[in-house]
């Protein structure tokens, strides 16, 4: 069921930094960062008042240096970079559409961005600025996904809204499995219990004790942010209930 008006007021939006590349093997497409910026945009309009975390997996990953024998830590410190890319472009093209927007880096770059605080956050989001949550968490073995429900947490986000390359939870990777089938409604245990690997599990443990739903929905569908806001659109729903 969908209406125009969205039951939320204030979520946080996970972007999937893959997404960013578009058709390109690698890097940021701006036409692509331009469409999901009219997306949050649309969003703000509606009144939803809106928190960013950016992944980086079109640029680096901290495993791929792991993998071949290198730090992890240190591929972590490259990847958490590579998020701060990410965001400091989003930002440009939210600002091209004149949606206030600050960036808020967890790893102090005073030179490029604001460091976060958690006061700050606040500020900034009561003041109807789109805040976008650079840099993860700042540790390294974590992913965006935590720094997501890490960051929903501290401003009171009502949902975690995970824009992705699919449209939802399903059985087993739709990417790998073409007869996998797509979970309307999981709860948290459920994800972590069916090992459903679409978010890492300290992500869903950290917004199942903070009792925050998340919401799996592809980032590809232009307004499909709109549409999943108000109640609409292809998604998989995780509820503690
Ligand atoms: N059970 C599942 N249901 C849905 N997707 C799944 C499942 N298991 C694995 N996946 C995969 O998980 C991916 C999303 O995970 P991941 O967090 O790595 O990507 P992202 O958030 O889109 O990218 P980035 O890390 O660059 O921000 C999906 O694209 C999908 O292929
Ligand atoms: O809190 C964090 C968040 C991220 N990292 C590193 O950055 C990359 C990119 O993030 P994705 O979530 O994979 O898009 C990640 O692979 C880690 O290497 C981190 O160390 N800590």
């Amino acid at each position: 069921m969908s209406s125009s008006t969205p039951v939320y007021k204030r979520v946080l939006l996970k972007v999937s930094g893959e997404a960013l590349m578009g058709s390109q093997g690698f890097g940021i497409d701006v036409a692509v960062a331009d469409r999901i910026a009219s997306d949050i945009a649309e969003a703000r309009r509606m009144g939803v008042e809106v928190g960013v975390v950016v992944g980086g997996g079109n640029i680096f990953r901290g495993v791929a240096v792991a993998s071949k024998g290198g730090d992890r830590v240190t591929g972590d410190h490259m990847g958490m970079l590579a998020t701060v890319i990410n965001a400091l472009a989003l930002a440009t093209s939210l600002r091209k559409l004149d949606i206030d927007t600050v960036v808020l880096s967890a790893i102090a770059m005073p030179e490029i961005c604001e460091s976060f605080s958690q006061r700050q956050a606040l500020h900034h989001m009561d003041q109807g600025r789109v805040v976008i949550f650079a840099g993860g968490t700042g540790n390294p073995f974590f992913t965006t996904d935590s720094a997501g429900a890490l960051r929903a947490a501290e401003i009171g986000a009502q949902a975690i809204f995970k824009g992705t390359q699919v449209d939802g939870i399903y059985s087993a990777d739709p990417k790998k499995d073409p007869d996998a089938t797509r979970f309307e409604r999981l709860t948290h245990s459920e994800v972590l219990e069916k090992g459903l690997a679409v978010m890492d599990v300290a992500a869903v443990a950290l917004a199942r004790e903070n009792a925050i739903p998340i919401i799996v929905f592809s980032i590809h569908e232009k307004g499909g942010f709109g549409q999943i806001l108000t109640g609409g659109g292809l998604k998989t729903i995780v509820t503690d209930n």
